[in-house]
This record gives structure tokens, C-alpha cells and sequence, in this order.
């Protein structure tokens, strides 16, 4: 499904980015969302985007997801009436996009705003699309509304069916079907009010600062994961795989030294790097180190590309996903297994979530640490790498630590 203003057929949308000095422009990024609903977020430490109104937006869905979104984005900024006063990564013309997990089903989504401000080292300004009423700096914020109470119960895949999933995809593995696979269960919160996503943004943002913090169509969160970031010819990428979380009884030196935590990471490495070497004239691996968040602790290794063409950041993202940190190895019987023992539908969780801009530039995490928010409804989904090593028992404690900061966001902790 596509929806772009009327106006777009008669005249040329205008986009309007400008700079702005001094206190007019919000320490807080985030304050600055007016409404509950419809957050466009990408964040991380004060800078990034956040995004509100709507003046296009793009669905596209099956295996030509990447592709069809890439076409409908360039066919639209063809269209515009750029005036680019600042003219760094981020500026003119903008969408925030969050893709589906799996091909089928699924449904994928780029949502053009209507307002997006920017920060970036020295950079911040405003961008607006369209006709926006009135300074969006002094454009009124609703006050945030943070629920009275939370009830979770068991989502599509309760734990008792997620430690067996696990056990199984052991059994499998141990049999030498596969090498890995990613496992994930949710979690439902029903909360009393409509849940404000911008409580979840704030609460997110102050206990995760080295997370990227995002929102796209509902979807929230904060992922310590850069599936790949995309700065002119250069490209980056960040890859967790291998966790511990305090209390686990394996501290960070023993995570280090742990096979089956190496041999997760391992595959994690090797799936976004071969896929992405094709692309690039230079490729570099550093790590793993080890990357500590207040409630769990990964393996972790950033990765750096020269381009050698200019691919888009979706036709990249498109070969790399989904990468063994959320998929597994072999890619095709790891989505397979995925399908047979979750049984369910994945929606966005781990899938490309951020921001593209109209020059080629942009960043997309993976949709990690999240929920799909509606309503009073928020569906919470988090997993873990299996390999052959595994313990059903730890992969359910450690899914249990990787769904903290949306409950903590959700109970304003
Ligand atoms: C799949 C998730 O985490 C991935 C990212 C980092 C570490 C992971 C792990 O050690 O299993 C997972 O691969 C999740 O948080 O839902």
C-alpha cells in the first residue's frame, strides 16, 4: 500500500532543512514529540532524529520488501524540492523505516514525516516536508502520561513453549541439521491508559544512553545492535552475539573465554561480513570485546566498509538481513526452523529499523529490545542464539534479561 499527499501529483513537495543556533533548539530531542501516539525516533546519546506528522508513507511487504521500499523512496525524493541548508547525513528529505522480520507474512513500512528535527556533533536543525503549520520548535507538547498499572501475561509463544522450541532446535542441531539458530518468545503488557510512547522513549533513552533509542509505527525500543550504518562511502556495522547477564554465574572475562558464546558470535560475524564484502572495496573486523548494558552483556564487534558502487542503504540492509544474531546459519534452514518452532508471526522485532535520507546516507539498527505498541497494549519480544551447547533453562533466563528495559519502561523505572 502506498499514500503520499495529493499535492505530490500537481506540485513538488517542498523540503525545507534548517539550522538552528542557540537555546531554541531541545537538550532533549525526545521532549519535543508532541503526541502519545506516532513517535519517529532514532537516538543515541542526545543526537539522531525524531520525526512527527506524516507526509508520505510506504508499505510493502514479501521478499521484494527491500527492493520495492528502495523504489517507492526513490521515486518520491525524485519528486521533491529540496532546500538543504545544512547538508550533513540526516538532512533533506527523510523516512524512518521499519522492515518486517520474515518474508510472509508481514508487512514493512517507510513513514516520511512531516517535521524531523536533528542533531549531529555541532549540526542541529529542523526539516520540514510539506506545509507545516506554524515554528515547529514552538509547536505545543502534550504532557506524557506514564500507566498506573502493568499486567503481563503469555504472549503467542509463552516460555514452557520456548524452552522447548530451544531443547528441540538442540536436538536438531546435534543431529547436524544446522549450526545456529535464533530463538524468540514475547511477553504481553496491558497497562490501564493508552501506552505514551514517548514514556517508554524517555525511560529508554535515560537508562540505555549507549543504545540507539527508536520508534517507528508503533514500534519501541532500544538496541545496542547497528545493523549497518551508511556515511557516504563508508559503511559501519556493530554485531552482538553472546551474552551473559548479571547473576548468570558467567562473568565478562568468562564470556570472553566461552565456546559456545565465541561460536555464536562467530557465526554472527561471518554472516554480515560475507554478505556485505561483495559490496566494498575494504573490510575490517574489530573484536569482540565486550559491550556491558545494566541488564545484560554481549560479545561485540564493530565492522567497517568502504563502498566500492552506491548501493542504497536498503538494498544493503536486504542482502545482510537477517544476519545469525537474529536469524542463524545456514541462513535458509535457520528462517525455516524459526517459522516451524515460534509458530508465529515475528511482525518487525529484529528486523531493519531507522532512518534512510534522500542522498543515500542512513542508519538502521536491528529491532531489538522492543515492543509493539497499541493502545494499552504492548507486545514485548526478545531471544537468544541457540547452538548445540545450549541449556534450554539459560536461554529462557537470558531471554528474561533481554526483555528488562522495555519492562522497566513500561513501569517507569
Ligand atoms: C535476538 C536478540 O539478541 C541478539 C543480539 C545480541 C545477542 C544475542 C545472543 O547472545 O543470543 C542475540 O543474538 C534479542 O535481544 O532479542
Amino acid at each position: 500500500m502506498t499514500s503520499a499527499p495529493p499535492s505530490r501529483t500537481r506540485t513538488r513537495l517542498r523540503v525545507t532543512t534548517t539550522p538552528v543556533t542557540g537555546p531554541a533548539f531541545p537538550e532533549d530531542l525526545l521532549s519535543r514529540l508532541p503526541d502519545p501516539g506516532g513517535a519517529l525516533a532514532w537516538v543515541r546519546e542526545g543526537s539522531g532524529l525524531v520525526g512527527w506528522g506524516e507526509a508520505a508513507r510506504f508499505e510493502t511487504s514479501g521478499a521484494g520488501r527491500f527492493a520495492e521500499a528502495d523504489r517507492l523512496w526513490r521515486e518520491f525524493t525524485a519528486e521533491l524540492d529540496v532546500e538543504d541548508a545544512v547538508g550533513v547525513p540526516g538532512t533533506g528529505a527523510v523516512a524512518f523505516a521499519s522492515m518486517a522480520f520474515a518474508d510472509e507474512p508481514g508487512s514493512s513500512v517507510l513513514v516520511v514525516p512531516r517535521v524531523v528535527l536533528g542533531r549531529r556533533g555541532e549540526h542541529r536543525w529542523v526539516t520540514t516536508i510539506g506545509e507545516v503549520d506554524g515554528d515547529p520548535l514552538e509547536r505545543a507538547v502534550r504532557p506524557v502520561r506514564r500507566p498506573s498499572t502493568i499486567r503481563y501475561s503469555d504472549g503467542r509463544v509463552p516460555v514452557t513453549r520456548y524452552r522447548e522450541a530451544v531443547a528441540e532446535a538442540v536436538r536438531r542441531m546435534r543431529a547436524g541439521e544446522l549450526a545456529k539458530v535464533v530463538l524468540a518468545h514475547d511477553l504481553l503488557a496491558v497497562a490501564d491508559v493508552d501506552i505514551d510512547e514517548r514514556f517508554l522513549l524517555g525511560g529508554l533513552a535515560r537508562r540505555y544512553p549507549e543504545c540507539w533509542v527508536y520508534a517507528v509505527d508503533g514500534l519501541v525500543g532500544a538496541t545496542p545492535e547497528l545493523l549497518l550504518r551508511r556515511t557516504g562511502e563508508v559503511v559501519d556495522s556493530r554485531v552482538l552475539a553472546g551474552t551473559t547477564w548479571p547473576g548468570s554465574g558467567t562473568d565478562e572475562e568468562a564470556l570472553l573465554a566461552s565456546g559456545k558464546n565465541r561460536e555464536e558470535h562467530e557465526y554472527a560475524i561471518a554472516s554480515l561480513t560475507e554478505a556485505l564484502r561483495p559490496f566494498c572495496a575494504a573490510l575490517s573486523v574489530d573484536g569482540p570485546s565486550v559491550l556491558r548494558l545494566p541488564n545484560v552483556s554481549h560479545l561485540s564487534s564493530d565492522v567497517i566498509g568502504t563502498l566500492r558502487d552506491d548501493p542504497s542503504p536498503l538494498r544493503l540492509v536486504e542482502a545482510l538481513h537477517p544476519t545469525a544474531a537474529v536469524g542463524g546459519t545456514p541462513k535458509g534452514d535457520a528462517t525455516r526452523l524459526i517459522r516451524e518452532l515460534e509458530g508465529a508471526d515475528r511482525e518487525r522485532y529484529a528486523g531493519p529499523v531507522g532512518w534512510i535520507d534522500g542522498n543515500g546516507d542512513g542508519e538502521l539498527g536491528i529491532a531489538l529490545r522492543g515492543a509493539q505498541v497499541s493502545g494499552r497494549t504492548a507486545r514485548l519480544r526478545a531471544g537468544c542464539g541457540v547452538v548445540a551447547d545450549s541449556d534450554p533453562d539459560t536461554e529462557v533466563r537470558e531471554a528474561h534479561a533481554k526483555t528488562l528495559p522495555m519492562r522497566e519502561a513500561l513501569e517507569g523505572l
